[in-house]
């Protein structure tokens, strides 16, 4: 079994009165790529904070490389790559200067890495980064990270402000350069999409709890969804158990369910509610995602 990398258990932290976090538990395996997802607002940059221990969770505990989050040695830290929202602070500097900059701090650094990256911005090198779009900001901080080499990478909203394009250039580089040198990686993004090509492993964070944990393609096969007609024996359905969602819709009502077909059948036959004219919808991550969490 692979080692694990991060391992957090029954986190619970609130913002005064309101609670963000409730129980939650999640582990990430060696050399994956791990996608914390949630809606805006579920706790994914708090549990980040936590992981790094720039935030103290009022119970719970998280290991990260091997340490106490809230007690990580700073040579482990070292190997710790960590994308947020505010990572470049001496934006007065170009590229050049921030990479020479960067690379003082770390042994592993790999100059070419960033290079490659950050060469096929149409931008001189002498540009300061106080001077470039929010896209070419996130690519450049991109490009420090990966050239740092770490051991595992949080990468808190990658995509931020990265065009179509770009995004793609990064998640094949990332990809390929994870297979290489068996980085583990967190990531969150609102581009569920994107995450679907990417991740192998995953958290779903659902008012301050783990909705569900483990490997994609096992959540991909376990999950359903089906339509029938509504009724008034459809509109008394609850989502409970292997039922995760029912939505309506003005005729239709739509199920989400860990269930294949002949058991979801058997399940509403049992509660009452007929089942002529319900039939599987296929749907891709983005679909599941939303049939887990909801549409708010
Ligand atoms: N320092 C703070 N003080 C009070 N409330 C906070 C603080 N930081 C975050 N929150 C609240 O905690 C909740 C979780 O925030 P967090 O940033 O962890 O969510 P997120 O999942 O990263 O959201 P998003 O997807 O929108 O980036 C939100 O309701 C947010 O308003």
């Amino acid at each position: 079994m692979a080692e694990t990398v991060i391992s957090c258990r029954e986190l619970r932290h609130s913002y005064g009165e309101k609670t963000v976090l409730d129980g939650l538990s999640f582990s990430v395996p060696s050399g994956s790529i791990f996608g914390l997802l949630g809606k805006n607002g579920a706790g994914k940059t708090t549990t980040i904070n936590i992981l790094m221990g720039f935030l103290r969770p009022m119970s719970g505990e998280c290991r990260v490389l091997g340490e106490p989050s809230n007690d990580i040695a700073p040579l482990t830290r070292r190997d710790i790559g960590l994308l947020h929202e505010r990572f470049i602070q001496y934006d007065f500097m170009s590229i050049a200067e921030i990479e020479r900059f960067h690379a003082a701090f770390y042994p592993k650094w790999e100059r070419d890495v960033f290079r490659d990256l950050v060469g096929r911005l149409d931008v001189p090198q002498d540009r300061r980064i106080s001077r470039m779009s929010c896209g070419q900001r996130s690519q450049v901080v991109l490009g420090l990270i990966m050239a740092q080499n770490p051991r595992l990478m949080l990468l808190d909203d990658y995509s931020m402000g990265l065009d179509v394009g770009y995004r793609r250039l990064f998640l094949d580089f990332l990809q390929e350069y994870v297979r290489e040198r068996g980085t583990t990686v967190l990531v969150t993004s609102h581009v569920v999409q994107d995450l679907d090509r990417l991740i192998d492993e995953m958290v779903i964070i659902q008012n301050g709890k783990t909705l569900v944990t483990g490997r994609k393609d096992d959540f991909l096969r376990a999950f359903h969804r089906f339509t029938l007609p509504r009724s008034d024996a459809t509109d008394r359905l609850r989502p409970e158990g292997a039922l995760a969602n029912v939505e309506h819709s003005r005729r239709t009502t739509t199920l989400h369910a860990f269930m294949p077909l002949a058991e979801t059948t058997a399940h509403l036959a049992a509660l009452g509610v007929e089942t002529t004219g319900m039939v599987e919808q296929p749907m891709d991550f983005e679909d599941a995602f939303i049939g887990i969490t909801g549409k708010y």
